[in-house]
């Protein structure tokens, strides 16, 4: 049976990469699929308004729904200050053992729990199962339609706090209109959008960031 994508790209990772230290991590995942194989990682382009609202959202405790192989996760945890944590959201189990060995090599492993699972069916179980009391960040990756009611949801389980910062990926390309329209449309958000472009390729995407004024 050949390999996957997201195999040989953690190939590649644990070839040319430098253990333990993140950036290079990075760097070789862009240049593999910015030239063999494109995959859907935020990317560098988009992954500097990553940085950027990490570094605002400062948080202690961050959450990303859509681990895939952990290139984000790896972006939002080389930023956590000692102590942080991310928790990371993924469904499909092929995908989990290649994010957690490149996010080994990154040497992050310490700082990010992958929850293999649904969101709908995580975000219930974060506070009492994960010990989270609110969330500080969120960042949304995940399948789109997702994307709006998982927000609804972590409202309703009372994860989001005055100030909790959303960000989310792919606003244009594929797109999240619903999300859009329940974001835009809901005073107790604060939104932003980023134009950008989307990762490896020269098509316009944008992001959005929504912070909860509670
Ligand atoms: N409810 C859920 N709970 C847990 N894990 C879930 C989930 N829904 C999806 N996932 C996981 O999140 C990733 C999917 C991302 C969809 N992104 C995309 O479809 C996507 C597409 C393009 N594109 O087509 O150009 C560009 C991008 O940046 C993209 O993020 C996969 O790893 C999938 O297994
Ligand atoms: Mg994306």
């Amino acid at each position: 049976m050949d390999q996957s994508k997201e195999q040989r790209i953690l190939n590649s990772v644990s070839y040319n990469a430098v253990k333990g230290d993140p950036e290079s991590v990075l760097n070789c995942i862009d240049k593999y699929c910015g030239q063999y194989e494109w995959a859907m990682n935020v990317g560098d382009e988009k992954g500097i308004i990553l940085d950027k609202t990490v570094e605002e959202a400062d948080p202690t405790v961050a959450l990303e729904m859509g681990t895939y192989c952990g290139y984000s996760a790896i972006r939002i945890a080389r930023l956590l200050k000692p102590n942080a944590r991310l928790l990371s959201i993924e469904f499909n189990p092929e995908f989990i053992p290649i994010a957690k060995e490149i996010i080994e090599i990154a040497g992050l492993s310490e700082k990010v729990t992958i929850i293999e699972g649904h969101s709908q069916d995580i975000i219930p179980q974060l506070k009492k199962k994960y010990e989270v009391e609110t969330l500080d960040f969120v960042f949304l990756d995940h399948w789109k339609e997702r994307y709006a009611p998982d927000t609804i949801l972590l409202e309703e389980c009372g994860l989001l706090r005055k100030g909790s910062i959303l960000l989310a990926d792919n606003i244009v390309y594929p797109g999240a209109p619903e999300f859009i329209k329940y974001i835009r449309s809901n005073s107790r958000y604060e939104c932003t959008s980023y134009p950008t472009f989307l990762e490896y390729m020269k098509v316009e995407d944008a992001m959005e960031k929504a912070v909860y004024m509670g």
